[in-house]
């Protein structure tokens, strides 16, 4: 029936109010505004429609994302929206395009590693998209190791010119979004070479295709490097396939903020610190731990909803049998995913101020917070993206049989975020990045220098070598002082420990190498105090609303308690805590479940979105599933006809020997 909302009793649970909690979720009232609004107008309109998506052959599917994108910008500019509006506008389409590293990460390496003039010359093409960019970093060789790139930019001073060339396989462009088939620029990454001397990586702007016919320009091969995982979803992005044969550009071209070459050939380096170059990576991780809980809040909505409307077992006397959110078990795997998504919401709100804060700095030749943005940032996107990618295969699952379906939204949503642990940068990788700052933290305690930021805890690490967990009985646990203190407890002795271990080595790298999987959870340790502590930082804060900050309370109480019971093998094993301890955490935690239990729906409400955006019959905001779904299975191409394709070929004959032996 429509019109019927079948969660409505849910819903007059919360025991709290929804409108405030949305504003909290997104931040400010402004961005609550921002987003109610572009959501509506998204999902009001049919040319954003996502019908049949997945269902599309990949030249149909891309091309409807070429329409889509440029419907878009058509929008945009007929509405004279703001930045900040076109970019929600296309957050709310939700597809991914060429568009999201033109405006994600072609725009910012040319802001972050451009001089003024070339940023005078190149943005405003970019911003009025009489160009269209990517980021060209990645080779079929190297990703991870980005100091291993074989892509040379040799400089021609006969010509003021420098020489762009793929000397090997290997050494083709492999991946950058945009490239395939869309993009007429690239920002790319080569080895600069001047008078003979190699000088390591720097970017370079390089036009690929005409701007009249979009041909391949002399000397550019490029092309998509075909199908990825799943069903549509990021198949609408063109990754490409990129080699040079000798291509000559203007030596303007070469990104001169971190280093120049003169008109003679000098190699001039300015007294910013080379790591600028990885500045649109720093950037675009930051981006991605903030992206990390819409896509999570977005899974756990769906699977929240459903399990409110999925009954298994338990009936008696005829009455109906149990929702299956009140299964203990039900609620062990969703609510720890319902409060992570809160709690890397305000993480993602805490590092955007961090990498505003260091931007300023830089701009002012302040440099000292450069390493504790880069690991925040490396660190806090590995944790985010690993945990949003498993959580989201957790909703599924928690959907049982219907999460299966594309029509769930679940499968596509998997498909098109799995990839976020390994673009900018493998999740592991990046924790390695973490654990050198740790180890580096470590082996300057004592030296006079005091760590400050993040690893202001290190300072303590007398203390925290030292001290025990107080708590006694499982309200205890509520303490923000008692979790705080564990955290850092058990993040400060996982550190000492792998420092201890890499000194018995001769060799700091071979140690390093050997002990990387230690390293690699010293690491997850750090990184997960950093989110407890923001969460609880969050929580001191003044939150209006009724029984808003209770509901944040018990959320964090979740997030924390969860991975304490998930990870008590660290804390048990450091020593902080007995196994008493860890037995009152998990009494804690339960009980706090069932405070959430009657809001649920209502957390989840709070996210704000539209049925369009969440695009899932399991998710839909009034609960009216078995219809829908119904409904649904029949707009399957299968289902145009009672007769399969493929009958008089293959079935028929079938049939006809069964027959024949059966009568045998
Ligand atoms: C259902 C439908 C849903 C639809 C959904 C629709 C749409 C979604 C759309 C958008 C989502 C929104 C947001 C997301 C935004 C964009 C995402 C979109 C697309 C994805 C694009 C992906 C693009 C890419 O992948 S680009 C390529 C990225 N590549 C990497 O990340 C490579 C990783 N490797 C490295 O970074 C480096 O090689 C390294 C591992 C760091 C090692 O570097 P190296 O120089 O060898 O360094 P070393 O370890 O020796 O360190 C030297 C020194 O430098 C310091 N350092 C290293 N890196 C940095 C840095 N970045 N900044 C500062 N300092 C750095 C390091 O600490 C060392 O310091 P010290 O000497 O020890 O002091
Ligand atoms: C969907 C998608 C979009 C992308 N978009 C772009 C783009 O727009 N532009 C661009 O330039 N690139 C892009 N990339 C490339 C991406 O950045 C790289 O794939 C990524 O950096 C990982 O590098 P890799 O593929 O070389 O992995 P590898 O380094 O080959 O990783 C393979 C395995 O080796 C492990 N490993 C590697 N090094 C170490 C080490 N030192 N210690 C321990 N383990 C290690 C990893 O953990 C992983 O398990 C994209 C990739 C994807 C999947």
């Amino acid at each position: 029936m429509e019109g019927v909302d079948y969660l409505a009793d849910e819903r007059k649970k919360a025991e709290f109010d929804v409108n405030e909690m949305k504003i909290v979720w997104a931040g400010s009232r402004h961005n609550f505004e921002l987003s109610d609004r572009i959501s509506k107008l998204v999902a009001n309109d049919p040319g954003f429609s996502k019908e049949g998506r997945t269902m599309l052959p990949r030249k149909e599917l891309f091309k409807n994302t070429l329409r889509k994108a440029t419907y878009a910008w058509k929008r945009i500019i007929e509405l004279r929206l703001s930045e900040e509006e076109a970019a929600k506008l296309r957050h709310f389409v939700d597809e991914p395009a060429f568009t999201d590293l033109h405006w994600g990460m072609f725009i910012p390496a040319i802001k972050g590693q451009g001089t003024d003039e070339q940023q005078k010359k190149w943005l405003p093409l970019a911003y009025k998209m009489q160009i269209i960019g990517c980021y060209a970093q990645t080779e079929l060789g190297h990703g991870s190791n980005v100091q291993g790139l074989e892509t040379t930019a040799t400089f021609d001073p006969q010509t003021d010119e420098f020489v762009i060339h793929s000397p090997t396989l290997t050494s083709s462009k492999w991946w950058p979004g945009g490239l395939g088939k869309v993009s007429t620029h690239a920002v790319v990454y080569a080895r600069l070479i001047t008078n003979g001397k190699d000088y390591g990586i720097n970017g370079f702007i390089v036009q690929l295709r005409s701007l009249e016919d979009h041909k391949p320009l002399p000397g550019v091969t490029v092309g998509d490097i075909g199908l990825k995982f799943g069903n549509g979803a990021y198949n609408t992005m063109d990754n490409g396939v990129l080699r040079f044969d000798h291509v000559r550009i203007p030596r303007d071209q070469m990104l001169m903020r971190v280093s120049q070459v003169t008109r003679e050939g000098k190699y001039v380096q300015s007294d910013v610190p080379r790591q600028l170059l990885y500045g649109t990576m720093v950037y675009v991780r930051q981006t991605i731990v903030s992206d990390a809980s819409n896509a999570l809040s977005r899974a756990v909505c769906i699977a929240t909803r459903y399990s409110a409307v999925r009954r298994q077992f338990g009936s008696q006397n005829g009455g109906q049998e149990i929702q299956v959110i009140d299964y203990k078990t039900q609620q062990n795997r969703l609510f720890p995913l319902l409060a992570s998504a809160y709690a890397f919401r305000f993480v993602g709100e805490w590092l955007k101020w961090l990498y505003t804060d260091v931007t300023q700095r830089l701009q002012a030749n302040d440099f000292s917070t450069l390493p504790e943005a880069h690991a925040c940032t490396a660190g806090l996107k590995s944790l985010t993206t690993t945990a949003t990618a498993d959580g989201i295969e957790e909703c599924r699952k928690l959907c049982g049989g219907h999460g299966y379906l594309c029509s769930s939204g679940l499968p596509e949503l998997f498909a098109v975020y799995v990839p976020a642990c390994t673009y900018e940068g493998d999740n592991t990788v990046l924790l390695l990045q973490v654990a050198r700052f740790l180890m580096k933290t470590v082996s300057q305690l004592g030296s006079g220098k005091k760590p400050v930021g993040t690893i202001a805890y290190m300072g303590r690490i007398e203390h925290l070598m030292q001290c025990r967990s107080d708590v006694k009985q499982a309200k205890d646990w509520l303490k923000p002082s008692a979790v705080v203190e564990a955290f850092e407890a058990r993040a400060a002795r996982m550190s000492v420990a792998c420092a201890q271990n890499l000194s018995k080595f001769d060799n700091p790298e071979e140690g390093f190498a050997e002990l990387a999987a230690d390293l690699a959870e010293a690491a997850v340790a750090h990184c997960q105090l950093i989110v407890v502590s923001k969460f609880i930082e969050k929580l001191q804060q003044d939150i209006p609303g009724e029984g808003v900050k209770q509901q944040l309370e018990v959320l964090c109480g979740i997030y924390y308690l969860f991975l304490l019971h998930k990870h008590q093998g660290d804390f048990l094993g450091t020593g902080y805590i007995t196994s008493k301890q860890a037995s009152l955490a998990n009494d804690q935690l339960r009980a706090l479940y069932s405070q959430l239990r009657p809001n649920a729906i209502s957390l989840v409400d709070a996210f704000n979105y539209t049925d369009h955006f969440l695009d899932s019959i399991l998710g839909r905001y009034d609960g009216n599933v078995y219809p829908k779904l119904y409904e649904a299975a029949w707009k399957d191409p299968l289902n145009q006809s009672d007769i399969a394709d493929g009958f008089h070929e293959y079935i028929r004959p079938l049939l006809k020997q069964q027959l024949r032996t059966a009568r045998l």
